[in-house]
């Protein structure tokens, strides 16, 4: 079977649970041509993609592959050329900004214009950017920025000034802003980028126990696969701009993907847990 089909055959299925029954989507993009408005090129060209409620979707591929410019499309920060996406069974361009802050965290890559902000009173602007940045501060505002500097493990900076944290205590900052807006679908671009192997473990742990405690809906873009193998209940595999394939990592993570996809040579290793050990990179196929 080609890739073209084999991708086309998947992204015309529905995730099904262990008994198989249909699992409900918080997000469905459909029939999605992406592109930016400097070029005409498209970047992603995805007939369908499903991110299931309640679960946490790992989106990976290799750099350039669309995976930001797919989130950017989930998070209503691009407006696709064709198709469209839906939150909750809802079009995802009819919800204000201030309406989908109150639907799901957004941490992307672009977050850096802010650096005279103490990282307090950015997560502050984070819990309520829906009222204004002036109006009154409520118990429960106020407890769902402790809980976030505390996940976050951030509360011997709370009053440092953003553009004078390291790239990783900047990292944790804009994570704590994100998880202050305490919603039921969070989209992370990249959330352990520039973090340390404590802070990578902790952030990962937080988004598992939100997922797993309150039922947050997770789709997060992560760059070592073994470690989104192991994290996600699902992997979405780019390549090129389209859904090469998605489902279950035991699934999705074979030899074939990591040629085809990321163009290395590797065993995948299933004791004591998903692994994927690299063996070499093969010739680069683009010219
Ligand atoms: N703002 C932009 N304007 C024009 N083209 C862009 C823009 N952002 C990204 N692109 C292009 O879109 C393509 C996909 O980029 P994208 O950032 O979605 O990839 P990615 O899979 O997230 O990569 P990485 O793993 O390196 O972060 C790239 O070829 C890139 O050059």
């Amino acid at each position: 079977m080609s890739r073209t089909q084999q991708s086309a055959d998947r992204e015309q299925e529905r995730i099904t649970d262990d008994n198989g029954v249909a699992v409900e989507s918080a997000l469905v993009g459909d029939d999605l041509e992406l592109s930016y408005p400097t070029s005409e090129e498209t970047i992603v060209d995805c007939a369908r993609l499903d991110i299931p409620e309640e679960a946490v979707t790992a989106l990976v591929g290799p750099n350039g592959s669309g995976k930001s410019t797919l989130l950017k499309a989930l998070s209503n920060h691009l407006t696709p050329d064709t198709g469209n996406v839906q939150i909750h069974g809802e079009d995802l361009d009819t919800f204000s900004r201030k309406e989908l802050a109150r639907e799901m965290g957004v941490l992307s890559q672009e977050n850096d214009s802010l650096g005279s902000i103490p990282v307090e009173d950015l997560i502050y602007h984070g819990r309520y950017p829906h009222r204004g940045f002036f109006d009154g501060v409520t118990e429960e505002d106020h407890q769902a920025v402790e809980r976030a500097i505390e996940l976050a493990g951030i509360d011997h900076i709370r009053d440092a000034e953003l553009g004078q944290l390291s790239g990783g205590q900047k990292q944790l900052a804009w994570i704590a802003m994100v998880l202050a807006q305490d919603t039921d679908v969070l989209l992370l671009d990249e959330p352990t980028t520039f973090l340390d192997i404590h802070h990578q473990f902790r952030v990962l742990e937080t988004i598992r126990q939100l997922n797993e405690e309150k039922g947050v809906t997770v789709a997060v873009i992560l760059h070592d696969i073994s470690q989104a193998a192991r994290f996600a209940d699902y992997l979405v595999a780019m390549s090129d701009g389209e859904l090469y394939d998605w489902g279950p990592p035991e699934e999705v993570v074979t030899e074939q993907l990591l040629a085809d996809v990321f163009g290395v040579e590797a065993t995948v290793e299933y004791e004591p847990e998903l692994q994927v050990l690299p063996k070499r990179a093969l010739p680069d196929r683009r010219t």
